[in-house]
């Protein structure tokens, strides 16, 4: 939290702790493990890359493109023999180098040349087919008229993108699409990336039912457990399990005694003032509990848990879904991803916000305006789902009128 805060927000009140003094507290607790995790490379073959963390440079082994080739369907030509008629000699496809690396042909040639196929080195243009009289490839040893050709052009040069032994993407990149494509056009296979954090998610509440079953009376289907599994994979880590738990302090326990080779757990529920609160009661000792100046996002557990493989940081989330996922984008994803892309829009309608608290509301934010989904309320993973960014009325600002302008993470 701490790059997006405003220096001057007047402090969290009321013995709550602020949202920077948790973000950084959760910080130091996955400290060593995220430490870890940036000394720690693994080589992944390049289709399991995806989402990862690049842990080393990348040095180019090669040129892109490799060799000369055309942009266009057209006809490769010596520049300085256009405009005028021309000969045609043997077609070069792409893939097919023999006819690009035959011996140079003479004066006031031209090559029927397919796009993205070896330019020969005798040409230094391109012509597109239907800028040629006839406008289509005719058969070699027929004439054809061409238009003037300057040098280099719809010709794509070696190196053009990247030159070989440059570093083209650094450690700490995440590999998307973008790339993925680089790195296999580039022609690699192995990845090093950095260890995935493994996480275990814990959903707490004995109204759970899981999704597929049928719905008793008075319970409800777990949301939180697929939920933050998702959302802990797209910020890179690895879920080594998502479970519901049972309602009881012991079988809290029995569940984390079983829980193995994982760096972290998350649970959610039972952390706040009810008379069940199988975390609270549960974890007591080794886990604090306390209250943060975040709306939604109140009730917060931080500590470590003793599971099979030892002892593990523990991070327990408020069971509202929507604090849930805001607990996981204020504290644990920024962490993990680094921070959401950060922008300035102006509200549409105005908002409420509770007294020394940072509310973050759901929005929609189309051309630099933001409309709120939703109301306050931590249930409503409908208008969540509508949302795709997150607004922020931070400490101090208790109304946003229409037309203010607010801080917004684009999710
Ligand atoms: N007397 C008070 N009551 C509450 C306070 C308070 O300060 N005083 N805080 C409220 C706030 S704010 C929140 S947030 C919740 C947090 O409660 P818990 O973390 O103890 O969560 P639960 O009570 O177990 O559940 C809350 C709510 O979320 C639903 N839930 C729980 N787990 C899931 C799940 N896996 N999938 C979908 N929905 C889930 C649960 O059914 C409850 O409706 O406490 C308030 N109360
Ligand atoms: O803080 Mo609770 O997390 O508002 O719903």
């Amino acid at each position: 939290m701490t790059s997006h805060s405003e220096p001057s927000a007047p402090r969290a009140s009321r013995g709550r702790r602020s949202v920077d003094d948790h973000a950084a507290a959760v910080r130091d607790l996955l400290h060593p493990a995220l430490e870890r995790l940036g000394r720690d490379a693994v080589t992944v073959p390049l289709p399991e890359a995806r989402g990862r963390v690049l842990a080393r440079p990348v040095i180019a082994p090669l040129d892109l493109p490799p060799f000369d080739n055309s942009q266009m369907d057209g006809y490769a030509v010596r520049s300085a023999d256009l405009p005028g008629r021309v000969t045609a000699v043997a077609t070069i496809a792409a893939g097919h180098a023999e006819a690009a690396l035959a011996p140079e042909p003479g004066p006031r040639a031209a090559a029927p040349i397919m796009t993205g196929a070896m330019l020969p080195a005798w040409a230094d243009a391109v012509v597109p087919v239907e800028a040629a009289d006839p406008p289509r490839f005719v058969a070699t040893g027929e004439e054809v008229t061409l238009p003037e050709a300057p040098a280099g052009q719809f010709v794509r040069a070696q190196g053009s993108d990247v030159t070989r032994g440059t570093t083209v993407l650094e450690p700490g990149v995440r590999l998307g699409a973008a790339q993925i494509a680089l790195l296999a056009a580039l022609g690699l296979v192995d990845v090093p990336v950095r260890d995935a954090l493994r996480v275990a998610v814990l959903s707490t509440g004995d109204e759970l039912v899981q999704p597929g079953e049928t719905l008793p009376p008075g319970r409800i289907y777990d949301s939180n457990g697929p939920m933050l599994a998702a959302a802990l994979e797209d910020a890179g880590a690895a879920v080594l399990t998502v479970q519901a738990q049972e309602d009881s302090p012991e079988g809290l326990r029995a569940a984390l005694a079983r829980l193995d080779g994982v760096d972290l757990v998350v649970s959610t529920g039972g952390i706040s003032q009810g008379a069940f609160e199988v975390v609270k009661q549960g974890l007591e000792g080794g886990v604090e509990f306390v209250s943060v100046a975040l709306q939604p996002g109140g009730p917060q557990a931080l500590g470590a848990v003793t599971i099979a493989s030892g002892t593990v940081p523990f991070l327990g989330f408020p069971g509202n879904p929507v604090s849930s996922l805001v607990s996981f984008e204020m504290f644990l994803r920024p962490l993990l991803a680094g921070p959401r892309p950060s922008v300035r829009a102006v509200l549409e309608g105005a908002a409420d916000s509770p007294a020394g608290k940072h509310q973050v509301r759901r929005g929609a934010l189309r051309d630099g305006r933001v409309r709120l989904e939703g109301g306050a309320g931590s249930h409503l993973l409908h208008a969540l789902a509508q949302a795709d960014c997150l607004v922020h009325l931070p400490v101090g600002l208790e109304r946003a009128d229409d037309g203010a302008e607010v801080e917004v993470w684009i999710v």
